[in-house]
């Protein structure tokens, strides 16, 4: 499985192009709409998704809700993009007219100084800002989505939470001696449908008005659990190949995430190793498992059975209302950054972008290890791998 996606955050759509989901995959708009109102929700975030409803469209690669095995093609309408028309227009050459609106002091911490230097687009930082928007993630969600349907075919469910916006956690913890799968499996369900919009917690919603009367923005940090992930999926043999890097890779590509790790990962520094390594056991029922989790569910690059734990900083939103030192990428004069309309607070967005990355990188490992061509010879072929392994 591959995908790509393209399309600028003012532009008319918003694109992605998988290829490689198998044929026989009952796949609708609905379920990814499902999965996109999701992103849409969220505390502390800006007007843009007043005006955005985000809905896809299916243009190839289904017929009848069915996936056929060809390259699935999925659009998204930037509803915004009425209002930015002129501006954006690919085929009218540059007027004083259609060129309003240039971002010409880079906000600190956004790509806009980097892109420009390294693309030239020094006369309009928003050739930058388009496309180094998180809008993008819209069809990273999209993508996610049909992964998370295909996976949730073999038993597999990828749930993602806000552990913490700012000093405020939510003190959901279950790492430790959690392998009962169902139990996992139901706790992360709960938590996620508690922390995605804020909106269940007094103290979170408070500090993100709070930080929004203070004309400034703040980070925190999301988890992402998946449970029912067979043993063995990636590989030690290669740097390529361990899918803990590709996983790693992939979580920090979203947009503000400055730190990934995986179960006790950065709590870690300070245990000792007999507090971190997951004892090993055997039953008749079960074959291998382990006592605790406190790898998160990766040993040499490989998945262990345990489930996948997945925890990830998302630093605070760059653009700020009371913006900061900057320069005048044509004058050289010292000056405040810009200010282009922007989010208080995306982390309980992005613990549902985590989530879509974790599930991608899920269905790739799957999709390498078992049939991809029809969905019903990669469910048999899961199920005869889990039976050879637990009568190990
Ligand atoms: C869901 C989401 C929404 C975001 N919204 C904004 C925003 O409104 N304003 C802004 O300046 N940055 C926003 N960001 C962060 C920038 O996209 C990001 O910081 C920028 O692309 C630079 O990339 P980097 O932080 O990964 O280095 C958002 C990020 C995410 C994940
Ligand atoms: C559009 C989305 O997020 C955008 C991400 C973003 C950024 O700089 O990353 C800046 C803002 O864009 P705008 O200035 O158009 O409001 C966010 O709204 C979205 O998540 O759908």
């Amino acid at each position: 499985m591959r995908y790509m996606t393209a399309g600028e955050s003012h532009g008319p759509e918003e694109m992605a192009i998988i290829e490689g989901i198998p044929a026989g995959l009952h796949l609708t708009a609905e379920m990814i709409d499902a999965q996109l109102a999701r992103r849409q929700h969220g505390y502390g975030r800006g007007e843009r998704q007043k005006i955005e409803h985000d809905e896809v469209h299916l243009l190839s690669g289904v017929r009848h809700q069915m996936t056929l095995g060809s390259p699935i093609t999925l659009n998204v309408h930037n509803r915004d993009h009425n209002n930015w028309a002129d501006i954006m227009d690919p085929n009218q050459a540059a007027t004083a007219e259609n060129s309003t609106r240039k971002v010409l002091r880079p906000r600190p911490g956004h790509a806009d100084l980097v892109g420009g230097i390294k693309y030239g687009h020094t006369a309009d930082l928003r050739n930058v800002l388009e496309r180094s928007s998180a809008r993008e993630t819209v069809m990273r969600v999209a993508v996610g989505a049909v992964a998370k349907t295909l996976l949730h075919e073999v038993g597999v469910d990828v749930h993602g939470f806000v552990r913490n916006i700012g000093p405020v956690h939510t003190n959901m913890d279950l790492l430790a001696g959690m392998t009962d799968l169902e139990a996992v499996r139901q706790q992360t369900e709960q938590f996620e449908t508690r922390t995605l919009d804020a909106n269940t917690d007094e103290k979170m919603r408070a500090l993100i008005d709070q930080t929004k009367i203070n004309r400034d923005t703040v980070g925190g940090s999301v988890e992402v659990i998946a449970t029912g992930v067979p043993v063995g999926l990636g590989s030690y043999t290669t740097a390529t190949a361990k899918l803990d890097g590709q996983m790693a890779q992939a979580v920090m590509s979203i947009n503000a995430f400055k730190g990934v790790a995986f179960g006790g990962g950065f709590e870690s520094v300070e245990a000792f190793g007999s507090e971190m390594m997951d004892e090993i056991y055997w039953d008749a029922d079960r074959g291998f498992y382990r006592g605790s989790n406190h790898l998160g569910g990766f040993e040499g690059g490989m998945t262990t059975g345990e489930p996948i734990v997945v925890k990830a900083m998302v630093k605070p939103i760059p653009t700020l209302y009371r913006p900061m030192q900057s320069v005048n990428i044509q004058t050289h004069e010292a000056n405040r950054a810009s200010i282009e309309r922007s989010d208080t607070t995306a982390v309980p967005t992005a613990a549902v972008i985590a989530e879509a990355m974790v599930a991608i990188k899920l269905a790739e490992a799957m999709l390498d290890k078992f049939d991809a061509d029809q969905l019903a010879r990669f469910k048999q072929q899961v199920a005869e791998y889990r039976d050879e392994v637990r009568s190990l």
